[in-house]
Order: structure tokens, then C-alpha cells, then sequence
């Protein structure tokens, strides 16, 4: 519950990723976007944490979530989809707010097209977690938590 004092995670998903379960399976798996967040606030339940989750297919929505998670999370994952590969903006939205980010990648980004094997958000990341479908959410989830842990 909000306001519980525990610490909060927001899980920001990024375009296309609303077509989970449907969208190209063969790359992204059956599992829809629901069953991912489903997933991080189970694991963020296990450690203790409230996870927010939020998706938007528009880049601003995007930044105005980042800057909103300033004063009410202890750490962002970001899945910025296909934003991950041009926008700037994101990435000075995630250095604006000083907040450890994991960027995560259903897909080994790196064994696709050129195109997408830069990122602008992962010089401003704590980690970056590519390939290891929506594992990456709770791993990214479980990093977080063990910053916030032993940050006392
Ligand atoms: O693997 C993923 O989750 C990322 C998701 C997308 O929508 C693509 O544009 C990225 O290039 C990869």
C-alpha cells in the first residue's frame, strides 16, 4: 500500500511492450505484460519492496513517469523498448533523478539488428540484463533490492 514506508520499485515498460503475448512470440514469449508486472511485484513482495508499474508507448509519458519516481522510489527498471536505441531524452531523464535504473531486454539485443545494439540509457544504468526474457524483470527487481538492502 501506498505510504507503507516499505520501499517502492517502478517498473517502466516502454512501446510495443502493451502487445506482450502476441507481438512476435518467437522473440518475446507468450507472456503478456500482466503476467510480467505480476512478476516483479511478486518478487519485489519477497524483498520486502511495493512495485509501481506503468507502460507507455509515448517517450514523455516515459520521462514524466522517471521524474515522478524522484520522490517515491528507492530504483527504476526500464524496458524502454525501442526508445532504448534513440532517446536521449530518456536518458537524461534517468540522470536527472538519481535514481539506480536497471535497463532490461527481453531479447538478446546484441544478437539482433545493428540498430539495436546501442543504448543511450546504458551509460546512465546500474546494469543492463538482455536475454534472459522476463526472468530480466525479477532479476532486475532483486538487484535493486539488494542495493537498497545494503544501503541500510
Ligand atoms: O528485447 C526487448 O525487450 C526490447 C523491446 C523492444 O520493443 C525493442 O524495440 C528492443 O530493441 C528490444
Amino acid at each position: 500500500p501506498a505510504g507503507s514506508g516499505r520501499g517502492t520499485i517502478l517498473v517502466l515498460n516502454g512501446p510495443n511492450l502493451n502487445l506482450l503475448g502476441t507481438r512476435e512470440p518467437e522473440k518475446y514469449g507468450t507472456a503478456t505484460l500482466a503476467d510480467v508486472e505480476q512478476l516483479a511485484k511478486d518478487t519485489g513482495a519477497a524483498h520486502g519492496l511495493d512495485v509501481e508499474c506503468f507502460q507507455s508507448n509515448h517517450e514523455g509519458a516515459l520521462v514524466d513517469a522517471i521524474h515522478a519516481a524522484r520522490d517515491k522510489a528507492i530504483g527504476i527498471v526500464l524496458n524502454a523498448g525501442a526508445y532504448t536505441h534513440t532517446s536521449i531524452a530518456l536518458r537524461d531523464a534517468i540522470s536527472a533523478v538519481q535514481l539506480p535504473a536497471v535497463e532490461v531486454h527481453i531479447t538478446n539485443v546484441h544478437a539482433r539488428e545493428e540498430f539495436r545494439h546501442h543504448s543511450y540509457l546504458a551509460g546512465v544504468s546500474k546494469a543492463v540484463i538482455a536475454g534472459a526474457g522476463i526472468m530480466g524483470y525479477r532479476f532486475a527487481v532483486e538487484y535493486l533490492a539488494g542495493l537498497h538492502t545494503h544501503q541500510g
